[in-house]
């Protein structure tokens, strides 16, 4: 799992404007990445059927090339769609429940400081997703920004579980993410609004294998 987080894309069609998810996800692919969420949130965030549609092509995409596929929250598309594993906030209803419901598949679980990395640990995550690691547009919600010393806090208290770090990372900022103790990092808006996916994503899997 370490290995698999390097270069973790999280994706929805809200994210892509200037191009189809489909073609964003196909040259961050060609570009490196190593694992991708679908992630269809946010106001004007496709549901039912055309949700599924579009997870089921994206998870196509992946699998031809070999990435696994994460589904962001939605348990049952991950199930429908038999994902190779699901990404879930501290908020979003008990680990432990999601846990028993996908097996062993991966369950990756969103931490912001110590507490809730033990806390998210102890419900069985495979990695945590730690951030915000600077300031970010994507989620509006954002608790403060600690940046990359939370990473260095957890590992420091000799937790050793797989991390990567989410929020506002961007080509440059990846590398402080890696040399806190993070295993990878990971993005939307610095691979989804490039107007090279492919280029920003070979650009950010250089910086963090460069550490
Ligand atoms: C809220 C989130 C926090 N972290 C992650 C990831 F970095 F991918 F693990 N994904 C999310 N959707």
């Amino acid at each position: 799992m370490h290995k698999q987080l390097a270069l973790y894309l999280v994706m929805g069609s809200v994210n892509c404007e200037n191009s189809s998810p489909e073609d964003v996800l196909r040259d961050a692919i060609a570009g490196g990445i190593t694992l991708f969420q679908f992630r269809e949130k946010g106001p004007r965030a496709l549901e039912g059927t055309a949700k599924l549609e579009l997870g089921r092509r994206l998870f196509r995409i992946c699998h031809e090339h070999g990435i696994p596929f994460i589904v962001n929250d939605d348990v049952e598309l991950m199930l429908a769609l038999n994902a190779d594993g699901l990404h879930i906030g501290q908020e979003d209803g008990s680990a432990r429940a999601m846990r028993n419901r996908i097996g062993d598949k991966i369950l990756g679980i969103s931490a912001h400081n110590l507490s809730e990395a033990r806390a998210a640990l102890a419900d069985g995550a495979d990695y945590l997703g730690v951030g915000p690691m600077y300031e970010t547009q994507t989620k509006p919600d954002i608790r403060e920004v600690r940046g990359p010393e939370v990473i260095r806090e957890i590992r420091g208290a000799g937790i050793a579980c797989p991390i990567v770090g989410i929020g506002g990372i961007t080509h440059g900022k990846a590398a402080p993410v890696i040399d806190a103790g993070a295993d990878g990092v990971a993005v939307i808006t610095a691979i989804t609004q490039a107007s090279a996916p492919l280029e920003a994503a070979r650009n950010l899997r250089n910086e963090v294998r460069s550490r």
